[in-house]
């Protein structure tokens, strides 16, 4: 499947950001710790929602969906097995981990490999269990945790991880005593867990700081009704794409809040942003300016929009350095981007990019989600035709892409074949 993309486009208008991958995957996890039925609502039409379902599904659960609300029951769970099929078509299925530990004393994932953005091992994640008390194996391949019933500890994270803090979170849920998860990371997608934990019954507070505190409980009863925050880093892409096409438009359900660090920088670089309750009004018509960035973890520029970022600098002004901080690999976009005309090479952690006059359509290819989203932003300002190969890695993370740029005014197609 392929983007077609006839450019160069201005955007114009009103776009809806809908609910946080990256909030739900940990929710649809969380689920396998209540009983009875959970419904969680604003729960995007993606890929990777699909996968977290067929792992839900796999290991006993009913998963029904009407529009974007999401019905999980998991009174027939059977299964704590992830395989190495459902662990590969996406590595966030390792949040199971944590809640079928906690609520079945063992569970077993295959163990993730490397990925197209780094090496990303979940060595964090195992560290904290064994601190709960959880014996761990890896062998061929895959992970065994085991445990009569886990114990409050104090866990020191040697580096803020948004999945390490999510799984020790749920696995304290049903721990004895107190545990404190210190270093933790403090992403919005994090308190969204809390709340809907803390929904069911448990006893979690601290989400959002760097110090999170579990107390114990027997059990938890399925929320009815959940909504999950909307997509900080959709907004964000959308917001991009309208400061680097020209024009202007409004990304509607967004908590600007979240999205401060990117909004910092686009004003630095002569962006004009308007932000008003639930919406962000993006709008620029003379240069872009060229600025510096390290991605961080939360609340620093996220690395989740770093590739995004790097299209938008291949047309500004002067030279921008962008060092990624948060993966050792997150890079495959930069040749992708050259093939477009940008003067752009990354050097060790550090991307250097000086700005041209603009960007010319060329055949490439998406190496992954994010990287894909920075080729078709760079289509939709590019001049002539864009084909963007391989979008099935755009579908894990963007809801109906080409229909919400088109409504835009955007010529874009999707072709399948
Ligand atoms: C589903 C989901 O929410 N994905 C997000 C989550 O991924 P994810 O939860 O995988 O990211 P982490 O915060 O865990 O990873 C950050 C860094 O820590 C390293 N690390 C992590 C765990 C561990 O046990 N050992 C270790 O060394 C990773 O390799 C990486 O270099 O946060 C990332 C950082 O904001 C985002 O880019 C992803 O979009
Ligand atoms: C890296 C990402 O996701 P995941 O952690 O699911 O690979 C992302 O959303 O950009």
């Amino acid at each position: 499947m392929r983007f077609v993309i006839k450019g160069p486009n201005r955007l114009y208008g009103t776009i809806e950001t809908s609910g946080a991958k990256n909030a739900v995957l940990p929710i649809l996890a969380g689920t396998l710790l209540c009983d009875g039925q959970s419904i969680i609502e604003g729960v995007p039409q993606l890929k990777d929602v699909d996968v977290m379902c067929d792992v839900l599904s796999h290991l006993g659960a009913k998963t029904v969906r009407n529009g974007a609300t999401l019905t999980i029951d998991t009174a027939s769970l059977r299964l704590e097995e992830v395989s190495e099929e459902l662990m590969r078509r996406m590595r966030a299925s390792a949040l199971v981990l944590g809640p079928l530990l906690a609520r079945f004393g063992r569970a077993r994932i295959s163990q993730p490999g490397g990925c197209n953005i780094g090496s990303r091992p979940i060595d964090l994640h195992l560290k904290g269990l064994r601190a709960l008390g959880a014996e761990i194996k890896e062998r061929s391949g895959y992970i065994t945790a085991e445990v009569g019933r886990l114990k409050g500890a104090d866990i020191h994270l040697d580096i803020p991880s948004v999945g390490a803090t999510e799984n020790l979170m749920m696995a304290a849920v049903f721990a004895a005593g107190t545990t404190i998860i210190r270093n933790a990371a403090r992403e919005p997608e994090i308190v969204d867990l809390q709340n809907f934990l803390n929904r069911a019954g448990a006893r979690i507070r601290g989400a959002g700081t760097s110090t999170i505190k579990v107390d114990g409980v027997k059990s938890l009863r399925a929320p009815q009704g959940h909504r999950v925050i909307p997509d900080r880093i959709e907004a964000g892409t959308h917001i991009i794409a309208a400061a680097l096409t020209g024009g202007e438009v409004v990304v509607k359900n967004v908590i600007p809040e979240h999205l401060e660090p990117l909004l910092a920088k686009l004003r630095e670089a002569g962006v004009d942003i308007q932000v008003e309750r639930d919406a962000v009004r993006v709008r620029r018509e003379g240069v872009l300016k060229a600025v510096d960035i390290r991605t961080m973890p939360y609340p620093g520029f996220p690395t989740d929009l770093q590739a995004q970022m790097c299209a938008l600098l291949a047309v500004a002004r002067g030279t921008s350095v962008v060092t990624e901080t948060v993966f050792d690999n997150r890079f495959k976009h930069v040749p992708e981007l050259r093939r477009m005309g940008a003067d752009i090479y990354a050097e060790g952690r550090a991307i250097i990019i000086r700005g041209v006059e603009r960007l010319t359509g060329a055949r490439v290819e998406a190496p992954d989600l994010r990287a894909g989203a920075a080729l078709v932003l760079a289509g939709l300002a590019a001049e002539n035709t864009t084909v963007v190969d391989n979008v099935a890695h755009i579908d894990r993370g963007y809801e109906k892409i080409e229909e919400k740029y088109r409504s835009l005014g955007a010529a874009i197609e999707r072709l399948v074949s």
